[in-house]
């Protein structure tokens, strides 16, 4: 099954695929939404609101709680929260398990590996540093690196870097599908990760619920387009 990835250009989403990042994401975002007094946002409905960034994740906790939230007060809320946030990036937040296992294989198998993440750069860099799993990658790029992040297949794009044997993506959410169809590669989706719709609804060429099992997805997908 390896040689399917001599030289396949694999990019990874973040939050979600990699990552379960909720804990630390929910703290911090219910410290933001504090000084408005709003209800503290379970970690389940967390799940379902991340994928498009940090303002899309504050400015739906605001809808969430019925309330508008005007620019300044956005922008400053987003401050307070990535201040929060960064001060303790991976208090709670582990690779999915798994994860290390997996990048190691489609390492050794000759695979290039990427990360396409719509978290913003200053937080991306040390949470994957923390978590010891920037040296997997080739390429990390975060929405400041490209002229439009997920769903635009440019940022997609610049996470493949130049053609390869492949090309796939690895996501765990609307955005992630919606640049790979874009892009015209395939996707693999993670069941375990944070999605508005059901994984199964999300249009994914397969799926996968454990890291052990990511090789076989890819492969699959790897060998209908290549
Ligand atoms: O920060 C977010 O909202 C999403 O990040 P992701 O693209 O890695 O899922
Ligand atoms: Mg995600």
């Amino acid at each position: 099954m390896t040689a399917v990835f001599r030289d396949a250009r694999i990019a990874f989403d973040l939050d979600g695929t990699l990552v379960d990042t909720a804990p630390d994401l929910v703290r911090s975002l219910n410290a933001a939404i504090a000084p408005d007094a709003l209800e503290p946002v379970p970690i389940e409905d967390v799940r379902a609101m991340v994928g498009r960034g940090a303002r899309a994740l504050i400015r739906r906790a605001y809808e969430r709680a019925g309330r508008e939230i005007d620019d300044p007060t956005l922008e400053a809320r987003l401050d307070l929260f990535l201040d929060v946030y960064r001060a303790d990036i991976a208090g709670q937040s582990r690779p999915f398990a798994g994860v290390e296992a997996a990048l190691e294989r489609l390492r050794s198998a000759g695979a290039r590996l990427s990360v396409c993440t719509n978290k913003p750069a200053a937080l991306t860099e040390p949470l994957l540093a923390t978590l010891g799993l920037a040296g997997h990658f080739e390429r990390i790029v975060s929405p400041e690196h490209v002229p439009a992040k997920k769903p635009d297949p440019r940022h997609l794009a610049a996470a493949f870097g130049e053609t390869g044997s492949g090309r796939v993506m690895v996501g765990d959410s609307e955005p992630d599908v919606l640049a790979a169809r874009a892009a015209g590669a395939p996707i693999v989706v993670f069941e375990g990760g944070y999605s508005e719709k059901p994984a199964g609804d999300l249009g994914a060429d397969r799926l996968f619920a454990h890291f052990d099992a990511l090789d076989e997805a890819l492969a699959h997908a790897l060998s209908r387009t290549s």
